[in-house]
């Protein structure tokens, strides 16, 4: 499983400004060490101590989607500030839920959409980084393959910041 962690204006579950959201996956047989051995209800007991909101690996993620992320999405555009990020341990299916796939779209293809549908009805301004933080090498992947460096990251209150070296892309 992985974590959602959401700060913000995010506010349907409780009054707190962060929420915690685990996702359970299916046990993946191409793993010898997932083969089931009937214990994942004892974990998810103890996850549910500390969660917000548990997904089971039966739930998908559009479901996940309109729980989570899309109250989110609907607040940015009202002109809030908010993010999500998942985290967990490799192959616990955070590309698969923020990606996910042509036929079953993850999080980010899911948000850009109902981000474009509301913004064409009114005029408004979007603009669009992404970037790759990989062994504290960070990366500017809206750059040609062929032309990315490594961005430089720099402290202090007056130097730039990775994302203002950053390409910026207005839709
Ligand atoms: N909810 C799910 N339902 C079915 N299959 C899933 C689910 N989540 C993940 N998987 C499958 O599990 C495998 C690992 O998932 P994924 O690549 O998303 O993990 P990851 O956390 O992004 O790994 P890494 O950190 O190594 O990049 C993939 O084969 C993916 O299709």
């Amino acid at each position: 499983c992985y974590c959602c962690v959401l700060p913000s204006a995010f506010r349907t579950m409780t009054e707190d400004a962060v929420k915690v959201c685990v996702r359970f996956r299916p046990l993946l047989c191409i793993y010898p060490s997932e083969l089931p051995r009937g214990s994942s209800g004892r974990v998810h007991r103890h996850v549910l101590l500390f969660a917000d909101r548990v997904f089971t690996a039966e739930e998908s993620t559009d479901q996940l989607y309109r729980d989570i992320a899309k109250p989110l999405v609907v607040s940015t555009v009202g002109g809030y500030n908010g993010t999500m990020f998942a985290y967990g341990q490799t192959c616990s299916g955070k590309t698969f839920t923020m990606m996910g796939s042509e036929h079953a779209p993850g999080v980010i293809p899911l948000a850009m959409e109902d981000v474009f549908q509301t913004i064409k009805k009114k005029e408004f301004l979007l603009r669009v980084s992404y970037m790759e933080i990989y062994n504290e090498t960070v990366t500017d992947l809206l750059v040609d393959h062929w032309k990315r460096k490594p961005l430089e990251v720099r402290e202090g209150m007056n130097v730039s910041s990775p994302q203002s070296q950053q390409s910026g892309h207005v839709c």
